[in-house]
């Protein structure tokens, strides 16, 4: 019954400061760290719950309390235990595209259903992701690779378990919608996903000047016709209303670097750990070593200030020029981040042999723990 589900979905000494963080749920800002630490690791589950609460897809797909639980908790508990695609960043996804949809652009652009299938596909995936890469998966003959053929094996993985999760009866917590809803639930969290495979970015940023070009030239029509909603996009078809959500997943996901600093040298470290181990792995088993993975010859602010340049800053520009001025405060993060590495390499001491190297490079984790606070 309802009251045996705690106010956050899961039991916490914590509630109360729990509470506290949730008030940041709309907000960009939000310590989802802090979340997985107050709600007993339970990150996911937490921001997952309130917001369908919020948002009000409880009443409206009539869904279970308890069995939208049960689901949530058993997916989390899917999310292995490795450095950077773990759950906290399911739930770190999660709550962007949450406050993506938020963006008054889309006050009238997405059904329900769709919304509900976005945050489902946010929630969904990385799970059960083993802290390689594909190529890695490719490389070393692995099962999944053997299975999904090569192609966007971590990505189809992650679908099929979240999928086969909900066959469960106590976990079935979109029971109550009709077959033509799960059909589309189904379809959308699908195309949503398999676009979250790097491998697919320079096809969706081909595509997104010209899509956003013509949204623009719609949305002008409509606030010539001085609609209240003229600020609002307006898409008749489900494709391309889907093709939006497929840009806005891979935003959530490319969205470190648009947070504070303090938030996101904590997601740089994981990821960074994460590499490493893929490259000690290929290391010891006489692999190539894949870009960023080897330890040795890390340079983790370079790498930053090219993922920053080549993938993360033309994506973000391309989202905060259709939605304008909406994700202004993305860009500048993105900016005064991008410039704080390029601080940390223009004050590099002039380093002469690996020792003095390795002594800086602990010296700046040690920087970094004094940006955390
Ligand atoms: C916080 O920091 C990061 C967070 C996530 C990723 C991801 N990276 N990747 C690809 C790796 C290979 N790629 C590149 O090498 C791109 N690139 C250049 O071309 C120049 C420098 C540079 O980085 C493309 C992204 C993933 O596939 C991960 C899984 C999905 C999304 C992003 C993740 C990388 C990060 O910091 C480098
Ligand atoms: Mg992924
Ligand atoms: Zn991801």
């Amino acid at each position: 019954s309802m009251d045996t589900i705690p106010r956050f979905g899961t039991e916490t000494p914590h509630e109360a400061k729990l509470a506290e963080l949730m008030d940041n749920i709309d907000a960009w800002g939000l310590n989802i760290f802090d979340v997985h630490n107050y709600s007993q690791s339970h990150s996911l589950t937490s921001v997952m719950y309130t917001i369908f609460k919020k948002r009000n897809l409880i009443e409206t797909f009539r869904i279970s309390p308890q069995k939208l639980i049960n689901y949530l908790v058993t997916l989390e508990s899917h999310y292995l235990d490795v450095p950077y695609h773990c759950s906290i960043h399911a739930a770190d996804v999660t709550q962007a595209i949450h406050v993506l949809l938020l963006i008054p652009s889309f006050e009238n652009t997405f059904t329900d259903l769709e919304i509900l299938a976005a945050l489902f596909a946010a929630a969904i995936h990385d799970v059960d992701h083993p802290g390689v890469t594909n190529q890695y998966l490719i490389n070393s003959d692995n099962e999944l690779a053997l299975m999904y053929n090569d192609t966007s094996v971590l990505e189809n993985h992650s679908l099929a378990v979240a999928f086969k999760l909900l066959q469960n009866e106590d976990c079935d917590f979109i029971e109550n919608l009709s077959d033509e809803q799960r059909k589309i639930l189904r379809q959308i969290s699908i195309d949503m996903v398999l676009a979250t495979d790097m491998s697919k970015h320079g096809a969706i940023m081909q595509t997104i000047q010209s899509f956003h070009q013509s949204l623009k030239a719609k949305q002008c029509k409509d606030s010539n016709s001085n609609s209240s909603t003229n600020d609002s996009l307006v898409l008749t078809e489900q494709k391309e209303r889907v093709q939006l959500l497929r840009e806005m997943l891979h935003c959530a996901d490319l969205s470190n670097p648009t947070k504070h600093l303090s938030i996101y040298t904590q997601w740089v470290d994981r990821i960074m750990d994460e590499f490493h181990y893929q490259g000690d792995r290929e290391r010891s088993a006489g692999m190539p070593i894949s870009p960023m993975c080897n330890r040795r010859t890390a340079d983790i602010e370079m790498a930053q200030i090219g993922f920053i340049q080549a993938i993360v800053e033309p994506l973000w520009q391309m989202w905060a020029q259709l939605v304008y001025p909406h994700c202004q405060q993305m860009l500048d993060n993105i900016d005064s981040n991008r410039q704080w590495y390029e601080y940390q390499i223009s004050n590099r001491s002039s380093r002469n042999n690996t020792s003095d190297k390795t002594t800086s490079q602990s010296h700046d984790s040690k920087e970094q723990d004094k940006l955390k606070g």
